[in-house]
């Protein structure tokens, strides 16, 4: 940048730069930040720098595609959405900009969505899956699952690392609360209240989960949700082989490998160092992974030692914070850029020419 202009943002840091320069300080923490030290959110990118590409020549790369199946949807490439709360907080069209800027990208979409189900729907030319955490009262829980199976959803994603919101400190020093104007419409209001309470020195949406989600939940209970939706069930925060195992046992359809970008369990390994374990327990179902991803290098990376798709988290609220739907779009094709650039500077044209051999260990 420089010379006084604003140049346009081609690198996804001018994206955060972009943001952090306009958002009100505690909405850039809230999204930004991670739990306890932070260290498990700097070792999702630093696990990926580590990582370095093995280029094979002379393998013909005049078509490169980076385009993919996941559940049966054709996807124009492996570059998805990951379910990220309340994105009026940073755009007043929310998550139907942010469907609109998809173009046809696989999007999840939080169960705190702050536009309601249909409106997103309405804007989304790719598969959309619906987030949810576990909520104490399983009628709105359920109501919630009927509402995404009427507004035409493909998929269920049910996000397992949450049993409550872990501490963040950032939020907690900011006394972080979900501003009046910004909403989760999609969940019955009396359940969503205690979000809206401010309370100094401490984080609302991690006393509102605490109070709301169930913690009691257990393997056995998915079974309860399968019976009563038709959707694939994918689960998401899985990080070991025992739990891989345990979600084909019980009939999952995909998993995301994920710490939820750093803002659970701290000291949970970096994504990409989980990745190998839980692909190969996974015996072929379907694995995704998110946290960390910045480039199409690191998507690269994911896709090369066995995940099928990778979700951006922060990015892409980065994008719709500078631009809305066209700032969405830039994240994505930037990425997307990036990637195919990788896969034809690697000598691999298409996905199925990537595996574990275009990537070594620690450089
Ligand atoms: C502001 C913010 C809100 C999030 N909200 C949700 C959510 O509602 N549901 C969920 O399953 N994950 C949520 N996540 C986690 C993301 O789905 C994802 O795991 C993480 O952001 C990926 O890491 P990345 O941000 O490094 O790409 C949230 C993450 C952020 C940054
Ligand atoms: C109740 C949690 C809010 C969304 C979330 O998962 C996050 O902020 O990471």
């Amino acid at each position: 940048m420089g010379g006084g202009k604003k140049a346009k943002p081609d690198r996804l840091a001018d994206f955060a730069a972009a943001a952090a320069a306009t958002l009100p300080g505690e909405v850039w923490d809230y999204l930004d930040g991670g739990a306890g030290a932070e260290w498990t959110l700097r070792e999702n990118t630093a696990a990926f720098a580590r990582r370095t590409l093995r280029p094979r020549v002379l393998t013909d790369v005049s078509r490169v595609s980076p385009a993919t199946t996941l559940l049966g949807a054709a996807l124009p490439h492996p570059v998805g959405i990951a379910p990220t709360a309340y994105h009026r907080l940073v755009h007043p069209d929310g998550e139907v900009a942010t469907a609109t800027g998809a173009a046809g990208a696989l999007h999840v979409v939080s169960m705190f969505a702050s536009t309601p189900l249909a409106d997103i729907a309405a804007a989304a030319s790719g598969p959309l899956w619906m987030q949810l955490y576990w909520l104490r009262d399983r009628a709105v829980l359920l109501d919630l699952v009927r509402r995404a199976e009427a507004a035409g959803f493909d998929a269920l994603v049910l996000t397992v690392d949450t049993p409550t919101v872990a501490r963040r400190p950032r939020d907690a020093r900011n006394g972080f609360t979900v501003p009046p104007g910004v909403a989760a419409v999609n969940v019955a209001a009396s359940v969503m209240a205690s979000s809206h309470v401010a309370q100094d020195g401490s984080s609302a949406i991690e006393r509102h989960s605490r109070e709301q989600f169930d913690q009691t939940t257990t393997w056995a209970d998915l079974a309860w949700l399968r019976e009563r939706s038709p959707l694939p069930l994918v689960l998401k925060g899985i990080l070991t082989a025992e739990d891989t195992r345990l979600a084909r046992a019980h009939g999952v359809d995909a998993v995301i490998v994920s710490n939820h970008g750093g803002r659970q369990l701290d000291g949970a390994p970096a994504t990409v160092d989980a990745l190998t374990e839980v692909v190969d327990a996974a015996a072929g179902l379907p694995v995704l992974l998110d946290g960390g991803v910045r480039s199409g290098r690191d998507a690269l990376v994911a896709l090369a030692l066995g995940a099928r798709a990778v979700l951006l988290g922060r990015p892409v609220v980065w994008g719709l914070a500078h631009a809305g739907a066209d700032g969405v779009r830039a994240v994505l094709n930037l990425v997307v850029d990036e990637l195919t650039e990788a896969m034809t500077l690697t000598g691999r044209p298409t996905l199925a020419d990537l595996d574990r051999s275009a990537v070594s260990g620690t450089r």
